[in-house]
């Protein structure tokens, strides 16, 4: 039963449900609503879902820290999939409502930084009130909480709202990342174009600690693609970093960093490596001299002679 089963960041009409219906296996899924981010990988961790797809990123502030957060602590999951969305965003009213009628406004906090420009030219005198998602803001708006939301104008039917506005969006091209999370299990084989995502945990504090960190990756040219500090919890200045890069677990130059982070890192969790949605395998920058696998197994081969005196 839970195979057949996605739980999604919900209720109906969000943003991550119009990703997670891109997926081609999504028609042959149960796909299941959650009222948050770590109640939908609750289900997966439970086994309720199978999987879970969350939002995780977006282009114009990055990391979406709820979303980090569950996956750092708690049960360790893996992402298996991830997918990208372009966000516009609709003002959803109560039909008859007027902009000069809105005094209050609601959409999920990760959508407050796409529209803050937006809503001081055309609604400077509304009060902003987060949402649990932008389709859970569009039904406090039908409830008669808020008098709009910021959501998908795909939203409107199905909270028998109108879009007053559509377009919506201070930063052009602004995309929301998602990904599909599942239970431990190996990877899917690399595919040329891959991401891996770690959170790593900072040892002791000195100087030179996160350079360290960031050394690993570099020496053997492996390029990041977001770094996001998180506090440990622990006090002030106790921090750990998700980090996603370029390649592929399976790739040596990949494999060999997390190994040197092993060794340096007081923890390492491995979230997973998995096809990227960005680029295409033509599209993926070319690898840096002496970073390939062979290069790698060639340099061990010379090393197991050196040692043998077979030089
Ligand atoms: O999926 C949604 O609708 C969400 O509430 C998360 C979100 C927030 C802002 C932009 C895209 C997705």
């Amino acid at each position: 039963m839970s195979a057949t089963r996605y739980a999604y960041l919900g209720p109906e009409g969000t943003f991550t449900e119009v990703a997670l219906r891109t997926l081609p296996e999504a028609a042959t899924r149960e796909l299941v609503p959650m009222v948050s981010v770590p109640a939908a990988l609750d289900a997966v961790r439970t086994g309720e879902a199978a999987a879970a797809l969350v939002p995780i990123e977006n282009s114009v502030e990055g990391g979406i820290t709820a979303t980090l957060d569950a996956l750092t602590g708690g049960e360790p999951l893996m992402i298996y999939r991830e997918v990208l969305l372009s966000i516009t965003f609709a003002l959803l009213v109560r039909p008859g409502t007027k902009l000069s009628d809105i005094k209050t406004v609601t959409a999920h906090p990760a959508a407050q930084p796409q529209v803050r420009n937006w809503m001081a030219a055309h609604l400077p005198q509304a009060v902003w009130e987060s949402a649990a998602s932008n389709a859970d803001g569009a039904r406090l708006v039908q409830e008669g909480r808020y008098d709009a939301a910021f959501a998908g104008e795909f939203a409107a039917a199905t909270y028998g709202l109108e879009p007053l506005v559509t377009e919506i969006h201070d930063a052009e091209n602004a995309q929301t990342r998602f990904v599909l999370v599942g239970r431990p299990a190996r990877p899917s084989a690399p595919t040329g174009a891959d991401k891996t995502s770690v959170v790593i945990w900072l040892g002791d504090d000195h100087p030179g600690a996160l350079l360290e960190l960031l050394q690993e990756f570099a020496v053997r040219g492996v390029n990041l693609m977001l770094i996001q500090s998180r506090p440990t919890g622990e006090g002030i200045g106790n921090y750990c970093f998700a980090v996603d890069a370029e390649g592929h677990i399976a790739d040596r130059r990949v494999g060999e960093a997390l190994m040197g982070l092993k060794r340096i890192c007081p923890k390492v969790r491995f979230l997973g490596s998995y096809p990227r949605a960005d680029v295409s395998v033509d599209e993926v920058r070319p690898l840096r001299t002496g970073t390939s696998d062979s290069d790698f197994t060639e340099a061990a081969d010379w090393l197991a002679r050196s040692q043998d005196g077979r030089i």
